[in-house]
């Protein structure tokens, strides 16, 4: 039983919406704390946006959400909770007020993260009466699909409170990353402002527009920065030299007066503006709403490569999906029969050139599903690692009917037949209620190391016996054992001539 957390959210505006809605998705509990007369409507505006973007990002199940309660109170809000996450306005007397509010009503054991963007644990610190448990825990927007939290805490704080708050960030498919010392904004917004610093620099000189100066950071080194970050775009851009000889020859114009860090330009009523217009011009054709998706949809497309490449924030996506996985067989419909273990949504990029989904992504969906149903009954990588694994060796699909892009598919998996080498599986491909395809599958356990088939272990063998016993009561569903129609076939050429 995956025990469920109970978190509370004081301010739930961009970022505080960002981090309740991963909290929910994730299936745990959330009590919100947030004054604003419109908090509900804004808050359930990003969970919608989010659970869109987690159909697309993760092909399976989603674990029912947790529930999402609204308090008049802070104290209410936070009573009983194991983590508290902070995300009222960039200031530090609201922050001390409201993080002396929470220290003060918070179970003792809870963990108190704040989101501030700048702000140190010790000046959050120096403002509250009960310090220990509050630590900076920095997310980035949109919350529900960036991985990525910086950890820091101060010397007030009670000694592993980072490593605990890693453990729970894990479990909502985060990556904490925890900053060495206190300074002023941290690691990553550092990094920000030296761009941001720039970029307003070359839109006040007149040497660049907004636009221009994104297309400079989208088509080029953006891209690279998603998957490789600084250093290691750098050590490649070396060449067989590598970072050494990267240094030498780009080192030296660090000292050329390029750039204008250590200051901003006076952010005048024109100069905002100005920055306002040409920010219309480049994205005003598209509402708010409209920008998020595009950016949500983005988004999920660069974390799904990473994750087919098992690299960068892609590994966090591909460790959350088994913790999810681990969710949704705590939840009753694992048992249903047939088993409901995968879903996915179909990305514009599966369509052929006749709008529908291609014909190989039938079988993706398919051999996904036997994957869920082959983690469902306990094969897992450290079963694989020990020399064990399934090999297809027959697949009859039945394409029977089109389906469109942004369908949510749903996959029924029967199991026909199982004996001590063998899985005969039946899947069935559910578009709503109507059934596009049907396949049925063949598996053939292997000793991997051996190269040749043998029995499955001890307890798969047994969840999967199990499974075929109670299956075995349902009637053998339409297609099963079919093979594909004959159809007269031509006459041989020579019986053609003749
Ligand atoms: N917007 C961004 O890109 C990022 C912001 N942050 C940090 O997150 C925090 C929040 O920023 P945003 O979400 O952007 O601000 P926001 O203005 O969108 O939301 C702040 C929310 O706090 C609520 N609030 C105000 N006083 C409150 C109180 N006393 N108790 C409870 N709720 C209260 C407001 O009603 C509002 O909904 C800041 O510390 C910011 O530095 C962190 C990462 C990125
Ligand atoms: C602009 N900002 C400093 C609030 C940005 C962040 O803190 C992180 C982000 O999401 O870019």
């Amino acid at each position: 039983m995956t025990e469920r957390l109970k978190m509370a959210a004081v301010g739930g505006g961009v970022i505080g919406g960002g981090w309740i809605a991963r909290f929910l998705l994730s299936g745990h509990d959330v009590a919100v704390f947030d004054p604003h007369p419109d908090a509900r409507r804004i808050i359930g505006d990003v969970i919608a946006g989010a659970e869109r973007a987690w159909h697309r990002l993760f092909d399976q199940p989603l674990p029912p959400r947790g529930t999402l309660t609204f308090h008049d109170g802070l104290e209410a809000a936070v009573a009983g909770a194991d983590w508290v996450q902070e995300s009222v306005p960039e200031t530090l007397e609201i922050k001390h007020a409201v993080l002396s509010a929470i220290a003060g009503a918070a179970p003792a054991h809870a963990l108190i993260g704040s989101s501030t963007s700048g702000f140190k644990p010790s000046d959050l610190h120096a403002g509250i009466a009960k310090p220990a448990r509050v630590f900076v825990a920095h997310p980035f927007n949109p919350v529900y699909l960036l991985p990525l939290v910086e950890l820091v805490a101060g010397p007030a704080n009670d000694d592993g409170i980072l490593e605990d708050a890693e453990r729970v960030l894990a479990r909502v498919g985060m990556k904490g990353l925890k900053v060495r010392a206190e300074i002023d904004a941290h690691i990553a917004d550092r990094l920000l402002e030296a761009v941001w610093r720039e970029g307003l620099w070359l839109v006040n000189d007149g040497i660049a527009t907004t636009a221009e100066i994104d297309d400079a950071i989208r088509y080029g080194f953006g891209l690279r920065w998603a998957q490789m970050g600084l250093f290691e775009t750098y050590r490649i851009a070396g060449g067989e030299a590598g970072m050494t000889h990267f240094i030498e020859q780009f080192g030296p114009a660090l000292k050329w007066p390029w750039t204008k860090l250590m200051d901003v330009p006076e952010l005048t009523p024109e100069l905002a503006a100005e920055i306002g217009r040409q920010s219309d011009e480049q994205s005003g054709l598209h509402d708010l709403r409209t920008l998020e998706r595009i950016r949500d949809d983005n988004l999920v497309g660069f974390l799904r490569v990473l994750r087919e490449n098992d690299w960068g924030a892609g590994q966090s996506v591909a460790e959350m999906s088994e913790t999810l996985r681990g969710v949704v067989d705590d939840a009753p419909r694992a048992d249903t029969t047939p088993l409901r273990l995968h879903e996915v949504t179909v990305p514009q990029s599966w369509l052929d050139y006749n709008g529908h989904m291609t014909e190989h992504r039938y079988l993706q969906v398919m051999g996904d599903a036997t994957d869920a149903f082959l983690a469902h009954v306990g094969m897992d990588a450290g079963y694989r690692a020990a020399g064990r694994s399934v090999y297809t060796v027959e697949t009859h699909i039945r394409h029977l009917d089109e389906v469109a892009g942004d369908a949510r598919l749903a996959v029924e998996t029967l199991v026909l037949g199982a004996d001590a080498k063998r899985l005969r599986l039946f899947h069935r491909i559910l578009d709503g209620e109507r059934v596009v395809a049907t396949g049925e599958h063949m598996l053939m356990h292997v000793d991997t190391a051996a190269g040749r088939a043998s029995p499955f272990d001890a307890p798969l063998s047994d969840r999967i016996a199990a499974l075929a016993a109670r299956h075995s009561a349902e009637p053998l569903p339409d297609g099963a054992g079919g093979a594909i129609r004959a159809i007269a076939r031509a006459p041989a050429a020579a019986e053609a001539r003749g």
